[in-house]
């Protein structure tokens, strides 16, 4: 099983830069043991989670470190047999690093490093911890970018520390009137009232979701509210059984979307502080769902929909995934 999930050709749409980064990346970025090991920690919480991202932050501190960071983290999902990868990552300033410069390395080190092996999209978040102006002025630069390339930046994410700042919606509003598609963290922690307000905005997508569906905290109201916009959710295992948000494998939210038909993908969020893959994410699903060879196939084909790819890449991905399909899964006897 673990060499099907690792072969199945995977689609990748929930992955922060600088929380993908793996150890022998940040080695070479020229952190310490120490840190690396703090980075991966495994005893923590939501709320410790984001200390950890300051390590990776530091280590990305400057355009030839954010550039070897992107570069690397897209050779390891493509040698994962990661055949679509859409990236996400908020630009930042730092001292020797404008916005624009965040942005423009994270651009020139996805171009160069395309293979035919994956094709890459861009999605920049917006902290939700930061003050509105800052998120505005963000914004505006990630629809400047957004018109200079419209095939690579393809959203608007908001994520950050959920016990902190809050959900705009006017900003969302105008990422959308814009034509940037958007993919919020939605449900993380318990917070109905944010909840429905993000569900009334209907986003393309939602991270997470962990406490959307009433077998796992989530009220009547939102959940009718959801089931009526049937919004795709981007499910990460191992990071919310890590930060303690699912309390394990078995128990994880998943298992509602898989029994309910309901739209759903598989995702890392942070493969480097949760050490893990997207094959392994697969094979959790496997081990405490059993999902037959033909389930994990069609999870995987079910993400080209939920993406932000275009038309012709959709239909050029369906193919690729259709052919792997004739040639490695037996159809099954009903
Ligand atoms: C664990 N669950 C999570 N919930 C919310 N936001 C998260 C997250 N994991 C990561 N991030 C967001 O992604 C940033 C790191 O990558 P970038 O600097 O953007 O590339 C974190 O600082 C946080 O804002
Ligand atoms: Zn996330």
């Amino acid at each position: 099983m673990e060499s099907f999930c690792r072969k199945l050709p995977k689609i990748e749409l929930h992955a922060h830069l600088n929380g993908s980064l793996s150890s022998s990346t940040l080695k070479k970025l020229g952190c310490i043991e120490e840190s690396i090991d703090k980075y991966q920690t495994i005893n923590t919480d939501l709320k410790e989670v984001f200390s950890v991202f300051k390590i990776a932050h530091e280590a990305t501190n400057n355009m030839e470190n954010l550039y070897e960071a992107t570069r690397s983290v897209i050779e390891e999902f493509a040698e994962d047999n990661v055949v679509y990868l859409e990236l996400r990552t908020t630009p930042r300033s730092e001292e020797t690093m404008s916005l624009d410069q965040y942005i423009d390395t994270v651009i020139k080190a996805i171009q160069e490093n395309e293979s035919s092996k994956i094709m890459v999209k861009l999605i920049l978040s917006l902290d939700r911890s930061k003050a509105k102006e800052e998120q505005a002025r963000t914004l505006d630069v990630i629809i400047k970018y957004k018109n200079q390339y419209p095939n690579l930046i393809k959203g608007v994410d908001l994520s950050g520390d959920p016990a902190k700042g809050k959900f705009f919606n006017d900003l969302f509003v105008k990422a959308r009137e814009n034509g940037l598609r958007t993919a919020i963290h939605c449900a993380e922690l318990k917070n109905d009232d944010e909840v429905l307000e993000i569900l009334k905005f209907n986003p393309d997508r939602l991270g997470h979701g962990t406490f959307l569906h009433p077998n796992y905290g989530g009220s009547a109201e939102i959940w009718k509210l959801y089931l009526a916009q049937n919004i795709p959710v981007e499910c990460c295992m191992t990071s919310n059984v890590i930060c303690l948000s699912a309390t394990s494998y078995d128990k994880h939210h998943v298992q509602e979307w898989i029994k309910e038909q309901l739209p759903f993908s598989i995702a890392t969020d942070d493969k480097g502080v949760f050490k893990t893959t997207l094959s392994n994410e697969f094979q959790l699903l496997y081990d405490n769902f059993k999902c037959s060879h033909l389930k994990l196939w069609e999870i995987c084909n079910n993400c080209i929909e939920y993406s932000f790819a275009s038309n012709e890449e959709k239909t050029f991905l369906k193919l690729a995934l259709d052919q792997w399909k004739t040639k490695n899964i037996k159809p099954e006897i009903k």
